[in-house]
């Protein structure tokens, strides 16, 4: 029998961190605010959380408060990242947060088109980014929505390929 000897182990090489997508979760008076993407044409039309790519000078919370100025011009804080990480595409990765409204009246200033605040059974209604329906689904379980409310969403938008 030829000796097997095991050598130091290898581990295969690790994959590059994914970047995180931040995303806010603005509730308010039981209601959920969605904003509808302009850009990129891909992905126009969609709803989604607000939210971008954490930059890497950035924490996620500092990015989320950026973000949320910038595409809404209001002011939040961060208060809970929901359980899970839900991969967008290769090396991208989003994160959400809730978020509280500290100032200001949301408005589509960037990359949105619309925004509107849902009640729990408007949510499941619309078209959204298919990696929002998860963390959206847990988000009306906080809400308190019934479960039909958050039955897997037959209304996903799907983006060009
Ligand atoms: N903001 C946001 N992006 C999402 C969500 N769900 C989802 O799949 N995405 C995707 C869409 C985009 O491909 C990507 C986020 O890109 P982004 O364009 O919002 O990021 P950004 O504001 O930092 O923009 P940039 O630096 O690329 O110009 O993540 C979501 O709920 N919110």
């Amino acid at each position: 029998m030829p000796e097997h000897r095991t050598g130091p182990e290898v581990s295969p090489p690790a994959a590059p961190a994914a970047r995180v997508v931040v995303a806010g979760a603005l509730l308010r008076g039981g209601r959920l605010l969605a904003a509808r993407r302009s850009a990129p044409a891909a992905l126009a039309g969609g709803w989604e959380l607000p939210g971008g790519k954490v930059e890497p000078d950035e924490l996620p919370e500092q990015a989320l408060v950026r973000e949320l100025r910038e595409e809404l011009g209001v002011l939040v804080r961060p208060l809970r990242r929901l359980p899970g990480a839900w991969p967008i595409r290769a090396g991208l990765v989003l994160h959400v947060w809730t978020v509280e409204l500290l100032a200001g009246e949301p408005e589509p200033l960037e990359d949105h088109s619309e925004v509107r605040w849902l009640e729990p059974a408007e949510v499941p209604l619309l078209a959204w980014l298919p990696q929002d329906v998860e963390p959206v689904r847990l988000l009306l379980a906080e809400l308190g929505a019934p479960e039909h409310a958050r039955a897997p969403f037959d209304s996903v938008f799907r983006p060009e390929l």
